[in-house]
C-alpha cells in the first residue's frame, strides 16, 4: 500500500466534533484510529518512514501525556529502542523536571523523571496532535536536562 493511501486511511478514520470541548474548538477525534488495525498501523508505518529519513540516530522514544502514550511504544519496537512517560504534573515518583505550557484550551503541567534520559541521547516527542503548539516548549524542557531533542 502506498503513503497516498495510509494517510487516506487515516484522514478519513479521524472524526471532527465541532464546539467541543468548548464553544470554537473543532475537535479532532481519534478513536476510530485506536479501533481500526489498519489506520492504527498506517500511523506507526508513516511515523516510523518520517523518522528513518530524517533522523539517524533516536536512542528513546518519548511520550506525550496522554495521547503520545498511545503510538510511542508501538513506535519503539519498531526501532528496537526504550518509550519513557512524560506526564501531567504529580503522577512521577521521585525527582522531576517540570514544564507549564497552555493548550488550545486551558494550562498544563508536564514533568519527566530526572533521570529518564543520559546527556547526549537522541529523543523524539510523539504525540497525536499539533494544536497550538503549545507543546513545542518540551524542547526547551529536554534541552534543560542536556539532551538532544530530534
Ligand atoms: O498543540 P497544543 O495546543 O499543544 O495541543 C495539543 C495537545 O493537546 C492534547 O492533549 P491534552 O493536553 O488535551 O491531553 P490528553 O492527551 O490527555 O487529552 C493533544 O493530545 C496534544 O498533546
Ligand atoms: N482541536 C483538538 N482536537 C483534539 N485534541 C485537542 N487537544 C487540543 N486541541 C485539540
Amino acid at each position: 500500500m502506498s503513503d497516498q493511501e495510509k494517510e487516506e486511511i487515516i484522514r478519513t478514520a479521524i472524526r471532527a466534533f465541532p464546539d467541543f470541548p468548548s464553544p470554537g474548538i473543532c475537535f479532532r477525534d481519534i478513536t476510530p484510529v485506536l479501533k481500526d488495525p489498519l489506520a492504527f498501523c498506517s500511523v506507526i508505518d508513516l511515523f516510523e518512514k518520517h523518522l528513518r529519513a530524517n533522523f539517524p540516530k533516536i536512542d528513546v522514544i518519548a511520550g506525550l501525556d496522554s495521547r503520545g502514550f498511545l503510538f510511542g511504544p508501538s513506535l519503539a519496537q519498531r526501532f528496537n529502542i526504550g518509550f519513557l512517560l512524560i506526564r501531567k504534573k504529580g503522577k512521577l515518583p521521585g525527582p522531576t523536571e517540570s514544564v507549564s505550557y497552555s493548550l488550545e484550551y486551558g494550562k498544563a503541567e508536564l514533568e519527566m523523571q530526572y533521570d529518564a534520559v543520559e546527556p547526549g541521547q537522541k529523543v523524539v516527542l510523539i504525540d497525536d496532535l499539533l494544536a497550538t503548539g503549545g507543546l513545542g516548549q518540551d524542547l526547551y524542557f529536554f534541552q534543560e536536562m542536556n539532551s538532544n531533542s530530534a
